[in-house]
């Protein structure tokens, strides 16, 4: 890129070529129409000639406004590329968005509109020049389109280089000319919106040459394209769009979950973030400076379970996405161990690219180079992470990337992968880029001692912020108890009774107050006082509490039955899933309501959201499984795989059938396939995808006798002779036909040892 610099005569010279982004200087960028012939070219400014052109004036517009907005150089389209050089147009044209967004301002020359009357009269509503604002022509040229979109400052002035505004100031009367959404015009990411709309904004734009107007949407759409002039708008708008499914279908198959969904549904099944309950992390010193120093590359908050660290993350991200806005990407994951989608280091990497391409769509670049060769296989197969993070590394180099903040919540919650994906954290924190990691787990030795091997990291403890986290963790009980206050309508001494016995047993540990308030909500007002003393201090004490009133209730078998279940299932099950995985509850398969109020008998260790059964918090999870283990699992937990992979094959060998979704035609995508309501896979989604999980994990170890039934005219047998077409046609449409893949081979390597003499 070359920029042009004022010099002492009130002149202008150009600089070299500036290779790569940390040579170039903060400048600013002209947006303008072209007047044929008038244009200062590159060659006139080496020459020395073209100041007798009307384009001149321009050129000397932008310098002035650029000198007194304190920049040294700017950047004109008429000058700043030599055109006579193709491999020099190709990269200008494949560039030109990326420029337009890093300039610091840009500044658009309206020829067209006069500044030369005052206001129409005293109390007019709008100024003179706004009549001739809205049909400039301007607004009608095709690549003005970028120069509007791209920079995050874009003021306006008229011919007599009087300023009218910027696309903040004039945001309604801008929308209205383009059609474009404000937050387009505001520097949302684009991705948002989709390839019709944003086509859209361009269709009544014109371009000199045919092929421009295809060729000037290629930062809008985050492409690159070779021009070829010449070959015409229909050829170049096919081209374009090829590259966008190209572009659509490496997303789709990267995409694994939408982190930005997962922090929503996180807060809300915790009750909503309290901001005073986060916020002194904000003026914490090792926090501040990890943000401030430029040295400081990985932050590590680290505490026990409860003490808020999710929830503080989540804080933290909404605090840095207002920070950052148009200078660093912000990319976050949460990993969550009783969801196998996002609990290894493949999903973590997959989640944060997702997340940095969408703000940034030109990175996709990166992961074409692969994807265009290998296709969805690149992230499923076994050299799936060495993939992954080798584009990891070149996002993070890109130079376009003016800086990213990576974060990544409950790393002792990555089941798969941890010591990889902390070896490879580590090294990208070392790395001479602008990224700046923050990352969330509990005091595990084995997390501390890779990250110990980090140059320039800060530890955040949260019992070493034991004042701190005391203070937020008040402010969460005083919040929670005013709530209960209000819905239970306690009187003055029922509500200090409360809040004493919050304050005096919460041992600055949030999730203790979440769940004791949510058992109060259960109790009648008139016996909360008498109940209080039944929610002793600490969370296995708690949970110890929770499984006797299970043990002690009439429903306890089911009940028992059930968090085992869901202990065991390697993601979170529908209600209806449920109804068929735990036998005791198939009468009540088409009576969700009743299935839902035996998961509500299960103490306060489940959540429902969104028809789906969770637990309450992974600390919960881990209770029943350590401590709770012999009355969950009182026969061992093969036994609960057993069950649930039997269960799999029946509500299979049941539900699965020919079309299940009536698309009559063979061939039909998957990817269009919308799934009817009601949706006959609702039942057996989860078993279709994990039944060979099961029996696999049912047969691991297992003794001779105990053999899983594999032989010829056993049900696996039988289900596969009578239903294995269906089986596929039911993964397809569950979009899983990868995960079938794998398990299939699985299903193999298992026969060929238990069938083994
Ligand atoms: N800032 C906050 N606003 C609202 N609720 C909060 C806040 N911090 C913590 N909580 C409550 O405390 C509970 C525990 O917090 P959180 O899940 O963040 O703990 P954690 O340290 O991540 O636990 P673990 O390491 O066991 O996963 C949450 O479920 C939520 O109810």
């Amino acid at each position: 890129m070359r920029l042009l610099r004022r010099c002492d005569a009130g002149e202008f010279s150009l600089t070299e070529d500036l290779i790569g982004d940390d040579s170039i200087p903060p400048y600013a960028i002209l947006s303008h129409t072209w007047q044929e012939g008038e244009e200062v070219t590159f060659k006139d400014l080496t020459d020395g000639t073209g100041q007798d052109k009307n384009g001149y004036n321009k050129i000397r517009f932008c310098g002035q406004q650029a000198e007194h907005d304190g920049l040294n150089y700017f950047w004109v389209d008429t000058c700043c590329i030599d055109k006579s050089n193709y491999g020099e147009l190709q990269e200008a044209l494949n560039s030109m968005f990326r420029w337009y967004r890093k300039a610091v301002k840009c500044y658009v020359y309206l020829l067209d509109v006069s500044t030369a009357k005052r206001k129409v009269s005293d109390g007019a509503s709008e100024f003179a020049w706004e009549p001739a604002f809205r049909v400039s022509r301007w607004f009608t040229r095709g690549w003005t389109l970028q120069e509007l979109i791209a920079p995050g400052s874009v003021e306006f002035s008229s011919r007599e280089w009087k300023r009218l505004g910027d696309k903040r100031t004039l945001t309604q009367q801008v929308r209205k000319i383009t059609g474009i959404p404000e937050s387009a015009l505001q520097g949302g990411p684009l991705p948002q919106f989709s390839i019709n709309e944003r086509l859209s904004w361009i269709q009544h734009r014109q371009t000199k040459l045919e092929e421009d107007k295809a060729y000037a949407l290629l930062g809008i759409f985050g492409v690159y394209l070779a021009p070829i002039y010449g070959e015409g708008k229909v050829r170049a708008f096919k081209r374009l769009m090829d590259e966008m499914d190209k572009w659509d279908k490496c997303i789709q198959d990267l995409y694994l979950t939408d982190s930005r969904n997962d922090k929503k549904r996180i807060e809300d099944t915790k009750g909503g973030l309290l901001k005073d309950s986060y916020r002194w992390i904000l003026g914490n010193a090792d926090f501040q400076r990890w943000r401030d120093d430029q040295q400081s590359r990985l932050l590590w908050i680290k505490g026990d379970p409860g003490k808020g660290k999710t929830m503080l993350l989540c804080g933290v991200a909404n605090e840095l996405t207002g920070l950052t806005t148009n200078t660093a990407l912000l990319s976050y994951f949460f990993c969550q161990s009783t969801d196998s989608r996002i609990n290894s280091a493949t999903a973590v990497l997959r989640g944060l690219l997702n997340m940095l391409v969408y703000q940034q769509p030109s990175l996709v670049s990166h992961i074409r180079k692969k994807h265009d060769h290998a296709g969805k296989r690149l992230f499923e197969d076994t050299n799936t992470w060495i993939a992954l993070s080798e584009i990891f590394i070149d996002v993070l180099q890109d130079p376009s990337l003016k800086g990213a903040y990576l974060m990544v919540d409950a790393l002792d919650e990555c089941a798969t992968g941890l010591p990889k994906l902390l070896d490879f954290i580590v090294q990208t924190s070392c790395m001479p880029a602008h990224v700046k990691w923050i990352v969330s787990s509990r005091n595990w030795p084995a997390i501390e001692e890779r990250i110990e091997r980090a140059g320039q990291k800060v530890k955040l403890s949260l019992e070493l912020n034991a004042d701190s986290v005391s203070t937020a963790v008040q402010f969460y009980i005083r919040h929670r108890v005013a709530q209960l206050a209000l819905d239970k309508r306690y009187n003055e001494k029922e509500k200090s009774a409360v809040l004493a016995h919050l304050t005096s047993n919460a041992n600055d540990t949030f999730l203790w107050v979440a769940l004791v308030c949510q058992s109060f909500g259960d109790i009648p007002r008139w016996k909360v006082l008498e109940k209080l003393e039944a929610f002793p201090p600490g969370l296995d004490a708690l949970y110890d509490r929770m499984m006797q009133h299970i043990h002690s209730s009439d429903d306890a078998d089911l009940c028992k039955r059930i968090l085992a279940l869901i202990a065991i299932v390697y993601r979170p099950v529908t209600l209806d899933e449920l109804a068929y995985l735990c036998e005791p509850l198939e009468d009540m398969a088409d009576d969700l309501a009743s299935v839902q109020q035996i998961v509500g008998l299960c103490g306060s260790f489940l959540t429902i959201r969104s028809g789906t059964v969770y637990f309450v918090h992974q600390s919960a999870k881990d209770f029943l499984c350590t401590k709770a283990a012999s009355v969950i699992f009182p026969s061992g937990t093969k036994e609960i795989h057993r069950a649930i992979f039997s269960r799999s094959l029946q509500v299979m060998s049941k539900t699965l059938r020919r079309d299940m979704y009536g698309l009559r035609t063979l061939g039909y995508p998957a990817d269009q396939v919308e799934p009817p309501d009601p949706d006959p896979l609702a039942a057996s989604r989860y078993s279709c995808i994990y039944w060979i999980d099961h029996l696999s994990d049912w047969n691991d170890g297992c003794s001779a006798h105990n053999r899983v039934p594999l032989q010829d005219q056993g049900p696996v047998d039988n289900f596969l002779r009578m239903k294995y077409l269906y089986w596929l046609e039911a993964l397809s449409l569950c979009k899983s036909m990868p995960k079938g893949v794998i398990s299939m081979a699985k299903l193999e390597t298992l026969m060929k040892v238990i069938l083994t003499p």
